[in-house]
């Protein structure tokens, strides 16, 4: 990080920000008939326009030098080599390998890995097809109909939505997820499959994880009570890199798959976690999605920094949140099977990026990851879409869209749902002056008083920004590449706050005091120790739960 020339080039963006004259996105369009083409870039199918954001050639420059000056390009290649970049827990981050081909030179701190992840591959592809094909059965000698996921944080949410979004293209057993530690999730899962058909995969990288040990101890009963104790090893497999752990639960040899702490939790789909991926879609089509995030990987190692999809995404999303200093961003997908994509996302960005001190320790110079929050649109529009809109804050908006649905005999459903897309980018743009609401309720006949009433209540102000991300149809190789796009997007973000975005700290006190809170909650110790309102809490959930 060269210092001086990054805040050179943060304080000129801030300047132009804050010029006497307000950047107008519309206007921009008016005076630039190339604007479009100036602010979109694409990478074969996937295309992503930024033209509805407030920036020009000017910002995009700067922004530019903001990147170098972070050493964006530096630590990009440091990722890549395999350096331990992940400095507090001093490991590399290295789930690009995860999806290259076999005979990448990808090496971990030195140590060749390609060679143990096609291995693994290898394995889970000979797993699932003897799955798929009913050759590999249930402890009754019936095949697997139901897949049980059992995991948590990285160890669910790729895998969840990933075998969502995919739905299309599954020809394999149903897939189910249960990763709360509420008993609920797991009874309501569990209740109507049958222990006979059903393989349960418990999915941890550390195999500690309390939600996930103690739905694993629920379900092997569940299948002790149904099949006999001696039925357990038939119904289970495991995916660690804690091997030793999975032996100590009794899950055994070629029903364990291994991966490395090299790979970040919420980066692990792209390994042995996302088992249940590639039992519902099959083998060769995990590769597919494998090849379309190397696809992503290659175009952001080498792309100039301006041409480089993930590093616009990281930049713009840099310019929202300090320049700007818009709290949030919206992502919407509009297509259904990505109803996850957005619980995904935060996890991703947010335990990566939801920082407060630099990579040596110092205080955050800026702001740094942003609260990232959506659904799929149309269904937003109806809820929360109010807010981005007529909110007082700017919340900048992702919209995602596939040219294609998946069916062709619904085609009035996905035009529908694209002119909904492009219409709330076009709103939030746009936005409705005082004179046009008057305009309109002038058209309706309305007395001039009534018009000066409810005219404010239909102004927007406009002038909202959006990103629009579209491709071409979503399947394996479109969403591995969509995803590969932000974590890049991330890592790029990371690289301008100057914060380490692969460890996760945050997360720790509060399991810590979990831990002892849990005699509390159980009436085996006081609550003596607690401040007032946590014992007062106590007092009342132990009460209750006996009355
Ligand atoms: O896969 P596991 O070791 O069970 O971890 C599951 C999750 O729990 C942790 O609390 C971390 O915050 C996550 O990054 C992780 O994905």
């Amino acid at each position: 990080m060269d210092r001086n020339a990054f805040d050179r080039a943060l304080a000129a963006l801030r300047a132009s920000r804050e010029g006497p004259v307000p950047f107008d996105i519309a206007a921009a369009f008016r005076s630039d008939p190339a604007r479009f083409e100036a602010f979109s870039l694409r990478l074969d199918d996937l295309l992503i326009d930024w033209s509805k954001t407030a920036v020009d050639h000017a910002v995009m420059g700067r922004l530019a030098e903001l990147a170098r000056a972070a050493g964006v390009e530096e630590r990009r290649a440091a990722m890549f080599a395999g350096e331990a970049i992940n400095t507090t827990e001093g490991r590399a981050v290295l789930h690009v390998a995860l999806r290259a081909p076999a005979g990448a030179g990808f090496h971990a701190e030195g140590e060749a890995v390609m060679a143990g992840v096609h291995d693994v591959l290898d394995r889970m592809a000979a797993f699932c097809d003897s799955v798929r094909q009913g050759t590999l059965v249930g402890a009754t000698g019936r095949p697997f109909t139901d897949i049980v996921n059992i995991g948590i944080g990285g160890s669910d949410l790729g895998p969840a939505m990933a075998t969502q979004a995919l739905a299309p293209f599954h020809d394999g057993p149903r897939c189910h997820f249960v990763s709360n530690v509420d008993g609920a999730h797991i009874a309501d899962t569990l209740n109507g499959l049958e222990p006979a058909t059903t393989l349960v995969i418990v999915a941890s990288k550390t195999f500690t994880t309390v939600e996930t040990m103690t739905n694993a101890a629920t379900a092997r009963t569940w299948i002790e009570r149904a099949l006999g104790r001696e039925a357990v090893g038939a119904h289970f497999a495991a995916v660690s890199t804690a091997l030793d752990k999975v032996a100590a639960f009794g899950i055994g040899g070629e029903r364990v798959f291994g991966f490395w702490d090299w790979v970040g939790g919420r980066y692990s789909l792209w390994s042995a976690i996302g088992l249940p991926i590639m039992l519902a879609i099959g083998p060769a089509r995990f590769r597919e999605f494998l090849a379309g995030a190397h696809t992503m990987d290659e175009h952001f190692r080498a792309a100039p920094l301006l041409e480089n999809l993930p590093v616009v995404l990281g930049l713009i999303g840099f310019w929202h949140r300090v320049v700007c200093r818009y709290p949030a961003r919206a992502i919407i997908p509009y297509d259904q099977r990505l109803a996850r994509l957005p619980a995904y996302l935060q996890q991703l960005d947010m335990e990566s990026n939801g920082k407060s001190v630099l990579v040596d320790g110092a205080p955050a110079a800026t702001a740094t990851g942003p609260l990232v929050w959506g659904e799929p649109g149309t269904n937003g529009q109806h809820a929360f879409f109010q807010l981005l809109h007529q909110g007082t804050d700017v919340i900048p908006v992702e919209f995602i869209a596939a040219a294609r649905g998946h069916e062709p005999e619904l085609e009035t459903h996905h035009a529908l749902l694209l002119a909904n897309c492009l219409a709330q980018s076009e709103a939030l743009m746009k936005g409705r002056t005082l004179e046009e609401a008057r305009a309109q309720l002038r058209a309706r006949d309305l007395a001039d008083a009534a018009v000066e009433a409810l005219a404010p209540h239909r102004v927007f102000a406009g002038n909202r920004p959006s990103i629009t991300i579209l491709h071409k149809s979503l399947d394996p190789y479109a969403l591995g590449r969509l995803i590969a796009l932000y974590e890049h997007r991330v890592f790029v973000e990371a690289q301008l706050f100057g914060i380490n975005a692969f460890d996760q700290w945050g997360v720790e006190l509060g399991k810590e005091l979990a831990t002892a809170l849990l005699p509390v909650v159980q009436g085996k110790r006081g609550a003596d120790d607690k401040d007032a309102s946590t014992a007062g809490l106590v007092r009342y959930l132990r009460t209750s739960a006996r009355t």
